[in-house]
């Protein structure tokens, strides 16, 4: 999200989370001097979440006291040392990892203790908002020892198919481009639609 009055009428459908990419090759970038006030007068149990690739360690920090966010989504090829830097920062830990038919589910072991959820995108050449989804059927590999959040390309289309997938740990539903009639402008419609099908 981006738009003020876009993120007030999206927070009005009672969103878990709400996203901001502070990672500066998106289309839906906030930008180096977004103006931190837009953001602070979200309800509280919407987690503000960050969504950052590959940064360093004070840049995160910076932006997590800037935006007083509570959570933060790392989608690039962050280390496990990083990810426990994060943590310790006093925010949810998300960390995105991008999923193919070659996935190899034991690297999530190491990031274990030092994530809050892992995120599984479809793998691709970029490090997200792809509009892509990837076969959900890879995820039967899975422990299923954290919850996930289900990412990559959903659409209004796949709430059946979403609540198919009950014997996966399944704790978030991230919706992104599909939803969009521009990059970080959300068609309010289509999200309400979606979340009032998914909660039924
Ligand atoms: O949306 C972006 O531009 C983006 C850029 C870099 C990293 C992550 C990004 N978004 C995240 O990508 C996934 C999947 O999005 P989509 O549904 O395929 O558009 C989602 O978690 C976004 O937060």
């Amino acid at each position: 999200m981006r738009n003020s009055d876009n993120m007030n009428a999206i927070a009005t459908l009672r969103p878990d989370y709400m996203g901001f990419i502070f990672y500066d090759k998106s289309p839906r970038y906030m930008g180096d001097d977004y103006a931190p006030d837009n953001m602070y007068h979200l309800p509280r149990s919407i987690q503000r979440t960050g969504v950052f690739v590959n940064d360093k360690e004070q840049k995160i920090a910076e932006t997590i006291e800037r935006y007083a966010l509570n959570a933060v989504q790392l989608h690039g090829n962050e280390s496990v040392a990083l990810c426990k830097k994060v943590r310790q920062m006093g925010v949810e830990v998300i960390k995105a990892f991008q999923v193919d038919a070659l996935f190899d589910f034991t690297l999530l072991d190491d990031y274990a203790e030092v994530c809050d959820y892992y995120l599984f995108d479809t793998k691709t050449i970029g490090y997200g908002g792809s509009g892509h989804k990837f076969d959900w059927n890879i995820l039967n590999q899975y422990n299923n020892h954290k919850p996930i959040f289900l990412s990559g390309g959903i659409s209004h289309e796949d709430v059946d198919s979403i609540k198919k997938l009950r014997h996966l740990n399944v704790y978030a539903v991230d919706i992104n481009s599909k939803f969009e009639t521009e990059p970080a402008l959300k068609d309010v419609a289509l999200v309400s639609a979606f979340v009032s099908k998914l909660r039924e």
